[in-house]
């Protein structure tokens, strides 16, 4: 997959490799419903003989009209997780563009006229509801817009329990803690990727050592809590309980910090590249008296995380 990378306006001697069918989208957390695009997308390229390319933003558009703090500004998958999906949807080519303000500004016959026909795209699919150009133009009036030049594929709302399929809704779910709706809504476990970093040396006295990881601020997370998760490092999948909170037993000031106990494991991890996929959500974090309460609690966790995974006690 060749990735190139776009800023309006686009120079006039820059070509494009190729004609394409054109997935448009921004696709935050390439879910369900994205997926049925980038899917549809793909056949019409294979009936045509065409590459395949998606048309998306190097961030958040809404970051052009107003300051985006805390969640707001975070994302469900961060570019390369983006990225690799889109691989693996069998994309050809990505056209990232960057979402600034002339770009927004431009009409949108000129955005048709400047993009989507300088692509070479033959065929423009995207979801019911995606928009374009300043007036924020709809999927219906697209075909106006391409003047017999491309043909339009408007992809119907992907539902789950009666329920639209969206990011908004992924979200929510996930600050929410519920886990398996928002892995059913991607069709894959959510997952994050970080480098394990050094704590407080507490775990290890605790007899629960937890792999700190550190991730990338724009990041969005599940809501504070105990999780069941699997931890990837160097390809092979751990079983694991993990929590995001504040160590809040420990004082009232700490930061918010993903902690990550493996069974059956004793290795150095510090300075390792992991990926951390949450299964469920098994309780929220507690401020104990002391350390002995909270070490009590790890192992009635600990039980219950065996029971999960199915994993036999070896010591
Ligand atoms: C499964 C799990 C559940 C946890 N639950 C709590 C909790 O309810 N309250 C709390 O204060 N800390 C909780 N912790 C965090 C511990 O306080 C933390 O792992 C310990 O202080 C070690 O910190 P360190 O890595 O900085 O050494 C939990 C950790 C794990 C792995
Ligand atoms: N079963 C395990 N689960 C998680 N980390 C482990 C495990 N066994 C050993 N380790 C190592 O111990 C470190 C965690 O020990 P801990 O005392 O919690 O220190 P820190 O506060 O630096 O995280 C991990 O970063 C990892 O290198």
């Amino acid at each position: 997959m060749q990735i190139m990378q776009l800023t309006y306006p686009l120079a006039p001697d820059l070509e494009f490799p190729t004609p394409v069918v054109l997935a448009m989208g921004f696709f935050d957390g390439v879910h369900q419903g994205h997926q049925q695009v980038i899917e549809r997308a793909r056949h019409l390229a294979a009936q045509r003989n065409l590459p395949l390319a998606v048309l998306t933003y190097d961030h958040h558009p809404a970051l052009v009209y107003q300051k985006l703090t805390g969640d707001a500004a975070r994302y469900l998958t961060l570019k390369t997780a983006k990225y690799e999906r889109f691989a693996a949807l069998g994309v050809d080519y990505v056209y990232e563009v960057n979402y600034d303000y002339l770009f927004q500004a431009q009409t949108p016959q000129e955005f048709v006229d400047n993009f989507i026909i300088r692509m070479q795209a033959q065929v423009v699919v995207a979801g019911f509801d995606h928009t374009y150009g300043e007036r924020e133009a709809a999927m219906d009036n697209l075909t106006d817009y391409a003047q017999d030049r491309f043909t339009v594929v408007t992809v119907p709302a992907t539902t789950v329990d009666g329920k639209k399929v969206s990011s908004t809704r992924i979200r929510r779910n996930l600050s929410a803690g519920h886990i398996e709706t928002v892995n059913r809504l991607l069709q894959r476990p959510f997952q994050i990727t970080g480098t394990v970093v050094h704590g407080f040396a507490r775990g290890r006295t605790l007899g629960y050592p937890t792999a700190n990881v550190q991730y990338d601020d724009l990041q969005r997370m599940p809501g504070l809590g105990v999780y069941l998760v699997k931890m990837q490092i160097n390809d092979h999948w751990y079983p694991a309980m993990a929590s995001i909170g504040k160590n809040v037993t420990f004082g009232d000031q700490n930061p918010v910090t993903l902690e990550v106990h493996l069974f059956d494991f004793n290795q150095n991890l510090y300075g390792k590249q992991v990926a951390v996929q949450f299964l469920t959500k098994t309780r929220d974090e507690v401020k104990y008296q002391g350390p002995e309460a909270l070490v009590a609690q790890l192992r009635r966790d600990e039980q219950e995380a065996r029971k999960f995974f199915k994993l036999e006690r070896n010591s």
